[in-house]
C-alpha cells in the first residue's frame, strides 16, 4: 500500500478525476437505449458529480443477450482455466495500477473516508479477485463411488448468466465477492451497482476489458432498482441472481425468480448484529475499540455491523467508560480528509432514516451517552443510547448508520437468549476469556459468522452469510462461493 496522501492532495485528485457515465455492455461503453440519464450526487457536498445512463428493462435485454451469447459460445467459460486465470490476474494488477484512482473514485461516489477506501476496500477487492483467479486451476471435479463397473464422475459447470446486484455500502468489496468467483467460474455477468455508487463498476469494467476479459462477459448497467434490478430478476435468460442489499429488496428477488424462469437466487441481506461482552472478558481497553470498530466502522453502513452492545453488568460501567473514549478518537468530516473516519452517509434519504432514529432513541427515552447532534450535510457522528430493552425499535430495527445500543444483562445465557431475539442471523462477536464460554456461545448464537474476542468479517478463506432472513441460498466468499456459481452434473459410464 502506499502513503497516505494529504486532503488537499485526494481534493486535487479528485478534481482530475474522468468519471464514466455510460454503462458497459459487450465490451464497449454506452448510453441508455432511451438516451435517459440520471444524476449521481457527491454525499459529502450534495454537488452532481455526473449523470450517468439511466437503464431500463430494454437496456437489461440487451445486455443480457450479449451475456448469454458470450456464455453459449464458450468464449470465456470453455477457456482452459488456466487462461481465466492469467484474465483476472491481470486485472488484479491494473486495478493496483490504478487502485489511488480507484479509491478516490469510491470515496467521492459513496462518502467512504479515503482512507479506508485505500487500506480497506480497494486492496481488499483486489485480494478476493485474485484469491479466486489462484483458485480457477486449483478446484477438481469428482467421482463417485459407484464400483467397477461403472464410472460416474460428478462434474461442475458454471451455472451460466450471472446477474450481480449491489449495494451502495461497499460497491468495490461487493463486486469482488461476487465478481471473483463468478468469473472464475466460467460465468458471465450483468452487474447493477446501486444507484447512488455506480462509477467504480464501470471502471473495473473498463479495466477488465483492458486485462483481455471477451466483450460481453462483464456488463455493468447503471439505473435504478426499481427497472434495472427487477428486470435483472425476471429476466429468462439469467440463470442465476447473487444480490447484497436490504433485506426487503431481497425478498422481491424470490418472487422475480417465481414469476420467471426459477433462476436461482443468493441473498446476503441485512443484520441487527449483537456484541456480547461478559464479566470475565480481559483487557477491556482492547474490547472497547473492537466494540467501536463493529459499531462505527464504514459509518455503521454495514450489514455486519456489530449494532447491539450486550453487555454484562458487573462490566459495564468500565467498558462503557472505555468505549466513550475510543469513540472520541473517531472523527466525523470530509471523506477526503484522511483524518476522518467517518464521511458522510450515503444520500439524503438515508441520512433522514438515521436520524429518524436517533430522534425515535431521544423520545423512547434512552439515554444517550456520546453523539446525537447534527452537522451540516449528510454526516452523523458516531452516536451511543444505553439504556436500551431489546424489544425497543432501536434494537430491532436495522438503522445503518453510526448508531449503537447498550443492552445489560446479567448472566451469559441472558446474553445468548437477548442475541438470538432478532429476526436477523448474520454476525456476532463474543467477548471472553473464557474458552468454554466462548464456543458454547458461538454456537448458541444463530448467525453466520462468530468472531471470538474481536469484531471481523472473516476473508477470503471464509464464507460470508446469514441465517434467519440475513440469508438465503449461498455464501459468499471461501471456496463455497464457488457453489452459487457452477452447478453439478453427473455423467454415468457404464463399464459392464
Ligand atoms: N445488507 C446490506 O449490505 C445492505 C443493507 N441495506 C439496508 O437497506 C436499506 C435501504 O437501502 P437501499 O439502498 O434501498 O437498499 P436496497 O436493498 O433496496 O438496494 C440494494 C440493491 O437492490 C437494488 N434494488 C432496489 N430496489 C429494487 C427492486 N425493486 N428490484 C430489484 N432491485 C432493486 C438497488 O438498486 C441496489 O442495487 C438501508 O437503510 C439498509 O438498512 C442497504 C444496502 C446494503
Ligand atoms: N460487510 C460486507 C457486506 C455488507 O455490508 O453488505
Amino acid at each position: 500500500m502506499s502513503e497516505l496522501l494529504t486532503r488537499e492532495q485526494y481534493h486535487a485528485i479528485a478534481s482530475d478525476l474522468q468519471l464514466p457515465t455510460q454503462s458497459f455492455i459487450d465490451g464497449r461503453f454506452r448510453p441508455a437505449l432511451s438516451g435517459k440519464t440520471l444524476p449521481t450526487i457527491n454525499p459529502a457536498t450534495g454537488e452532481v458529480l455526473t449523470n450517468i445512463a439511466a437503464c431500463s428493462a430494454e437496456d437489461v435485454d440487451f445486455a443480457v443477450n450479449k451475456a448469454r451469447a458470450a456464455f453459449d459460445d464458450g468464449r470465456w467459460s470453455s477457456l482452459h482455466p488456466g487462461e481465466r486465470k492469467a484474465v483476472l490476474l491481470k486485472l488484479a494488477e491494473l486495478m493496483e495500477q490504478n487502485s489511488r484512482e480507484l479509491a478516490v473514485l469510491e470515496s467521492l461516489d459513496s462518502g467512504k473516508p479515503v482512507a479506508e477506501c485505500e487500506t480497506v476496500d480497494v486492496p481488499e477487492t483486489i485480494h478476493f479477485i485474485r484469491w479466486h483467479a489462484e483458485s480457477t486451476d486449483k478446484i477438481y471435479d469428482q467421482t463417485a463411488p459407484v464400483g467397477s463397473d461403472a464410472v460416474a464422475m460428478v462434474v461442475r459447470e458454471p451455472i451460466g448468466v450471472v446477474g450481480a446486484v449491489l449495494p451502495w455500502n461497499f460497491p468495490l468489496l461487493m463486486l469482488g465477492w461476487k465478481l471473483g468467483p463468478a468469473l472464475a467460474a466460467g460465468c458471465t455477468v450483468v452487474l447493477k451497482p446501486a444507484i447512488q455508487t455506480s462509477l467504480t463498476a464501470l471502471r473495473v469494467a473498463e479495466l477488465a476489458h483492458e486485462a483481455g476479459l471477451p466483450n460481453g462477459v462483464l456488463n455493468v448497467i447503471t439505473g435504478r432498482g426499481s427497472e434495472v434490478g427487477a428486470a435483472i430478476g425476471r429476466h429468462p435468460d439469467v440463470d442465476m441472481v447473487t444480490f447484497t442489499g436490504s433485506t426487503e429488496t431481497g425478498r422481491l428477488f424470490l418472487n422475480y425468480a417465481a414469476e420467471s424462469n426459477l433462476k436461482e437466487v443468493v441473498l446476503e441481506c441485512g443484520g441487527k448484529n449483537p456484541c456480547i461482552v461478559l464479566d470475565d472478558a480481559e483487557d477491556l481497553d482492547a474490547v472497547a475499540e473492537h466494540v467501536v470498530a463493529a459499531a462505527f466502522w464504514n459509518m455503521g453502513e454495514n450489514c455486519s455491523a456489530g449494532s447491539r452492545l450486550i453487555v454484562h453488568e458487573n462490566i459495564k460501567d468500565a467498558l462503557l467508560e472505555r468505549v466513550c473514549a475510543h469513540t472520541r478518537e473517531w472523527r466525523t468530516g470530509d471523506p477526503l480528509d484522511p483524518a476522518n473516519k467517518l464521511g458522510a452517509l450515503v444520500d439524503k434519504g438515508h441520512f433522514d432514516k438515521v436520524v429518524s432514529y436517533l430522534n425515535r432513541g431521544k423520545e423512547d427515552g434512552h439515554t444517550l451517552l456520546l453523539g446525537g447532534e447534527l452537522m451540516e450535510g449528510n454526516f452523523v457522528p458516531p452516536t451511543i443510547f444505553d439504556g436500551v430493552k431489546n424489544g425497543d425499535a432501536l434494537a430491532r430495527e436495522e438503522i445503518f448508520g453510526p448508531i449503537l445500543v447498550v443492552i445489560t444483562v446479567a448472566s451469559v445465557e441472558e446474553a445468548i437468549a437477548v442475541a438470538n431475539d432478532t429476526d436477523y442471523g448474520l454476525a456476532a462477536s463474543v467477548f471472553t476469556a473464557n474458552a468454554k464460554k466462548a464456543l458454547r456461545a458461538a454456537r448458541a448464537i444463530r448467525a453466520g459468522t462468530v468472531t471470538v474476542n474481536c469484531f471481523g468479517e472473516g476473508d477470503a478463506t471464509t464464507p460470508f452469510g446469514g441465517y434467519k432472513q440475513s440469508g438465503f441460498g449461498g455464501r459468499d466468499n471461501s471456496l463455497h462461493a464457488h457453489d452459487q456459481y457452477t452447478q453439478l452434473k453427473t455423467v454415468w459410464i457404464d463399464l459392464s
